[in-house]
């Protein structure tokens, strides 16, 4: 009754993209199939370079092994699993089951990493609520004030994400803070990760009056989701995170602490970005997420994401490394 596959992909990615020191030529990942009966359900499991533990390979291997188990028709236990092959396996039986809403929330927060405007023109055309994300840290933490700056007294109405990745120290956090006006710092709906360490970021946060959100902090070791003075969200990475099941349990609690959970990409291809979109819809309907990220790559990948007119690559043009 129950059959899998697995197929490998390598996707091609635009020239200029970083992740933290070294260039992502290609995006490498694995797009599970599982089928019972006449269902069929997807997932992806792509280990991203210098933020998953895990490499490519190794999640390969687990999902094989993995796959062996579920197609002989035992239960499989994600609570171990990596979290890439916890994410992409549990979709798989998500989408199997028909648990996964069709709909999609595809409005995402435009991402900007280089020309700042460029993102004037993308925000302009964008409908209702204008909700933007900006790298910081990057350069002298003075211009990246100045950039939010321009923003807010250009844009009415904005709310703008900044993310820092832990870039700052507390002075140059500080610096950031000295050239962001007073009156516009309600213009940012958060601040990812201004400094190295959780503690100075929540010291920024109270200091300036500047919100804070957490991503990398939700990842570590005995992260517990709650509410402090200066927090107002998390963002979730499911690629990063693991199951679906816990995903959810995250989105959960936060609610209930008054944060808002933010479905975030980790770079997964059209088909994994899709369903992200559609778990932001199901368990997040009133947050855009941070899905902005098919703009990095040169190829989509069987499933088409919005208004993108890149080349498609389907699942038969894939091998298949693994079936059964
Ligand atoms: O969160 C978003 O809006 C887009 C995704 C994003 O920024 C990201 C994607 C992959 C790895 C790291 C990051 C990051 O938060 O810096
Ligand atoms: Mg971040």
């Amino acid at each position: 009754m129950r059959s899998a596959k697995l197929y490998q992909y390598q996707l091609p990615m635009d020239s200029g993209v970083i992740l933290r020191t070294q260039r992502l030529v290609n995006r490498d990942g694995w797009i599970v199939e599982l089928q019972d009966g006449d269902q069929k359900g997807y997932g992806e499991i792509a280990p991203l370079p210098e933020f998953s533990q895990e490499s490519a390979e190794q999640a390969g291997e687990q999902a094989q092994a993995l796959l062996e188990q579920w197609v002989s028709g035992q239960a499989i236990d994600l609570e171990k699993a990596l979290p890439s092959v916890a994410f992409g396996l549990s979709m798989a039986e998500l989408e199997l089951q028909g648990g996964l809403p069709q709909a999609g929330n595809y409005t995402v927060a435009p991402l900007c990493a280089g020309d700042p405007d460029d993102l004037v023109i993308a925000l302009n055309d964008m409908p209702g609520e204008k909700v933007a994300k900006i790298k910081v840290g990057m350069y002298e933490a003075v211009r990246d004030g100045m950039v939010a700056n321009m923003f807010v007294d250009s844009i009415p109405g904005i709310r703008l994400r900044l993310d820092a990745n832990r870039q700052w120290t507390p002075l140059k956090a500080q610096q950031f803070a000295k050239y962001m006006k007073p009156e516009n710092r309600g213009g940012i709906a958060f601040l990812e990760e201004p400094c190295q360490s959780p503690a100075d970021s929540l010291a920024f946060a109270q200091e300036t009056g500047i919100n804070i959100a957490w991503d990398e902090t939700v990842r570590d070791e005995g992260f517990e989701v709650k509410a402090e003075p200066g927090v107002v969200a998390i963002v979730i990475k499911p690629t990063l995170i693991g199951s679906v099941q816990r995903c959810i349990e995250l989105v959960k609690q936060a609610n209930e602490q008054g944060l808002t959970a933010v479905i975030s990409s980790s770079m997964e291809s059209s088909l994994g970005l899709n369903q992200l979109a559609r778990f932001a819809e199901w368990q997040t309907p009133d947050v855009i997420p941070g899905l902005d990220t098919m703009q990095l790559f040169l190829s989509q990948l069987e499933t088409p994401w919005p208004h993108c007119e890149l080349p498609l690559k389907t699942l038969s043009d894939l091998d298949v490394a693994w079936s059964k």
